[in-house]
């Protein structure tokens, strides 16, 4: 189990990054960290990685104590692989010869077989023998994540490990990695932007707002009771409206056009989103957003009716 045990750190005296984080995850359990920009995901990792020297407060990997890199020549944990967001991959040898790096030279037919394995994990095995340097953003996000697999870590660090990757790929590497992931029992921890590595892959979520760490449950339950805006907007454009003198948060699928209502708004624009269009309405002198099936006319005036629990 990892424990994270009242942390703090700042990477000046005056600036604390991480005030007090409390946590912990068990072996195999994947969570997420959100956030807004510049909240800490990034250097939380770091932290449990063993790469900053923290001011307070402890952090165990089983019996385990992770030490910063006053107590190491080469900073980092054996048992941890940390993918950061600049990859750190060998340009001029093969994606291959990349994830074999940390395979042992004594094994050639083990370390080939895992190399296959990986190599289909993240759906590269036709750039096995390209040279890193002629590969995408992208690819190369893939091929670093792969490397950290090679050892089968016991905690792997993730962090915005599929930013660069377009959205058809990036679902299926998401799929391949949490359930090979899952099967090796590798725990895992994910600084990101996308509420999809959340929803259907994480069993918890971490929300980060001042320093602090403002929630920490399953994602679904964070998702369907959000404690205030920023949580929710961290998954949609949320509204935060005032209905019959009650504040609410409302998701735009929340909101739906209806016959007739006693709550009637009109509509401001339209965005094409694929399957349903977003709709921006005024209501009640309050902007809000929700998702129709249909376009609405600039200018029509619509009925609604709110489903009020989020
Ligand atoms: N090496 C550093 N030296 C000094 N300050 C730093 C350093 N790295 C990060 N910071 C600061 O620490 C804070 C947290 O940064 P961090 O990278 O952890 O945020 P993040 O949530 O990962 O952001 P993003 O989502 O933009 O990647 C920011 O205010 C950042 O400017």
């Amino acid at each position: 189990m990892l424990q994270v045990n009242n942390i703090t750190f700042g990477y000046s005296k005056k600036k604390i990054v991480l005030n007090s984080f409390n946590f912990t995850l068990n072996e195999g359990e994947h969570l997420c960290v959100m956030g807004e920009s510049g909240c800490g995901k990034s250097t939380l990792l770091k932290a449990i990685y063993g790469l900053v020297n923290l001011k307070n407060g402890t952090i165990f990997w089983k019996e385990n104590k992770v030490l910063g890199p006053k107590f190491h020549l080469v900073p980092g944990m054996d048992f941890f692989k940390y993918v950061a967001q600049d990859f750190d991959l060998m340009p001029y040898t093969s994606v291959s010869e990349n994830i074999k790096k940390f395979l042992s030279r004594f094994y050639p037919e083990e370390s080939e077989k895992r190399t296959q394995e990986l190599l289909d994990v993240i759906e590269m095995k036709p750039f096995a023998n390209t040279k890193v340097k002629n590969l995408s953003g992208g690819q190369k996000q893939r091929v670093a994540i792969a490397r950290a697999l090679a050892n089968e870590p016991e905690l792997l660090l993730l962090d915005e490990p599929f930013s660069q990757i377009d959205n058809f790929k990036k679902n299926a590497l998401r799929r391949n990695l949490f359930t090979y992931l899952k099967e090796k029992n590798i725990a895992c921890i994910v600084a990101t932007h996308d509420k999809n590595d959340a929803l259907s892959f994480a069993d918890q979520l971490i929300v980060i707002r001042n320093n602090k760490i403002l929630v920490k449950d399953a994602p679904k339950e964070i998702y369907k009771n959000p404690k205030e805006k920023y949580v929710a907007a961290l998954f949609d454009d949320v509204n935060e409206i005032t209905i019959h003198g009650k504040n609410v948060l409302l998701y735009p699928h929340h909101i739906k056009v209806v016959e007739k209502s006693n709550l009637p708004a009109i509509v401001l624009n339209t965005y094409f989103k694929g399957s349903y269009w977003l709709i921006e309405a005024e209501f009640e002198n309050q902007n809000i957003f929700f998702n129709n099936p249909v376009a609405l006319q600039k200018g029509e005036t619509i009925a609604l009716s709110f489903i009020e629990s989020v």
